[in-house]
């Protein structure tokens, strides 16, 4: 076990428990406001919780009563590297200088702390970059910097506060390749807008929603069967919850529609239902077509978003990703009423 933590802050409607186990990356993912900065902050220590109990490893990190009071350990003392969106390097030191800090201010001698500085320097492929200030590099290779400066201090647990965000799309992958390499095997906790940050770099999603963790598990288990309409969105799904009946599903629109259960599920258990946008096709005519293993459903387009070569086309329920020139031929805008069609094997019912 890495980190044990359990926290209460009314002020922000917070209130988490979370473990993150040796080795472990665990992606933080939820909607703006939803806790995720909060609670980095309170693991890292410049947030104080009302109430709660944190430890890493054989560390306590603090230990309140619902009273306050209680222990309180600093930051410094915590074990902890948190790495900001920014890189937030100290301006007049050098990039070596920045990473030898955190080993240097540990009380490792000088000599140690630059070896140890420019080894990390390597790590992050960021060797010829030593001698340089800050105002001399750009995001990617700041980041780069900081990430090197997060680890040389050895830290139990490293917090990513969205590490990729403020960074150009096309610096991000390659930082994303090396964190992938330095959070192996390493605990690790991050915060991300992204699900391909959530695929390749963690091993565990738990998503936040006011101050709360609504879902948690596995990455590809929480983004795949989502439980809840943000996690469907992050991962591209349209997702109907209802309720399960004899081979289909009752949605709470009151559509029945045929499934492909990925287990058995007894009738009137509740369920969500995911589906792909691009597996589902839009007409202006109800389908004459009758066939049993295509779910028809209805609705008023509320929103037409362009999406690379597609359009999306999205209703209060349903999202469909068809071709411009589809989007054209049937003269959809908004308001239009559409039927839009998916067959039930590419429809996954899981309870929920
Ligand atoms: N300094 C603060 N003082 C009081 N309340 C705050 C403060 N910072 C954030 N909050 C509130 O606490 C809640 C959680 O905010 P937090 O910044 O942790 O969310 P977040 O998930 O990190 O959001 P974002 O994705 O926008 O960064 C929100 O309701 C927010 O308004």
């Amino acid at each position: 076990m890495t980190l044990e933590f359990a926290a209460v802050l009314r002020s922000r409607g917070f209130a988490v428990q979370l473990t993150v186990a040796a080795g472990e990356t665990v992606a933080v993912l939820g909607p703006n406001g939803a806790g995720k900065s909060t609670l980095l902050g309170v693991i890292a220590g410049l947030i104080r919780p009302d109430s709660g109990r944190a430890r890493l490893n054989e560390r306590v990190l603090f230990d309140l009563g619902e009273r306050g009071g209680g222990r309180w350990s600093r930051p410094h003392q915590r074990g902890v590297s948190l790495l900001a969106q920014d890189a937030l390097l100290f301006p007049h030191l050098s990039a070596l200088d920045n990473v030898a800090f955190g080993p240097r201010s540990a009380g490792v001698p000088r000599a140690e702390s630059d070896s140890r500085a420019r080894a990390w320097l390597e790590r992050v492929d960021a060797v010829d970059l030593a001698g340089r200030k800050p105002a001399q590099l750009s995001g990617g290779q700041a980041q780069r910097i900081a990430v090197a400066r997060a680890l040389a201090s050895e830290p139990d647990l490293l917090l990513l506060d969205e590490p990729m965000a403020a960074l150009d799309v096309s610096v991000a992958p390659a930082l994303r390749r090396m964190l992938r390499d330095v959070l192996r095997d390493r605990s690790a906790i991050i915060v991300t807008h992204d699900v391909l940050d959530a695929f390749t770099l963690a091993d565990r999603v738990v998503v936040l929603e006011g101050g709360r963790i609504v879902d948690a598990g596995p990455t590809r288990h929480v983004l795949e069967r989502p439980s809840t309409t943000f996690a469907a969105g992050l991962a591209g799904l349209n997702r109907l919850a209802g309720t399960a009946d004899t081979e289909s599903v009752v949605t709470d629109a009151g559509d029945r529609l045929r499934v492909r259960f990925t287990e058995p599920v007894a009738p009137g258990v509740r369920v969500a239902v995911a589906v792909r946008p691009a597996l589902v096709a839009i007409a202006v005519e109800a389908p004459a077509s009758d066939d049993p293993a295509t779910n028809v459903v209805a609705g008023h387009v509320i929103d037409l978003e362009t999406r690379g070569d597609l359009v999306r086309v999205r209703s209060g329920t349903l999202a469909a990703d068809v071709t411009p020139g589809r989007v054209a031929d049937l003269d959809v805008a908004l308001g239009t009423e559409v039927w839009f069609s998916f067959r039930a094997e590419d429809a996954l019912a899981y309870p929920q």
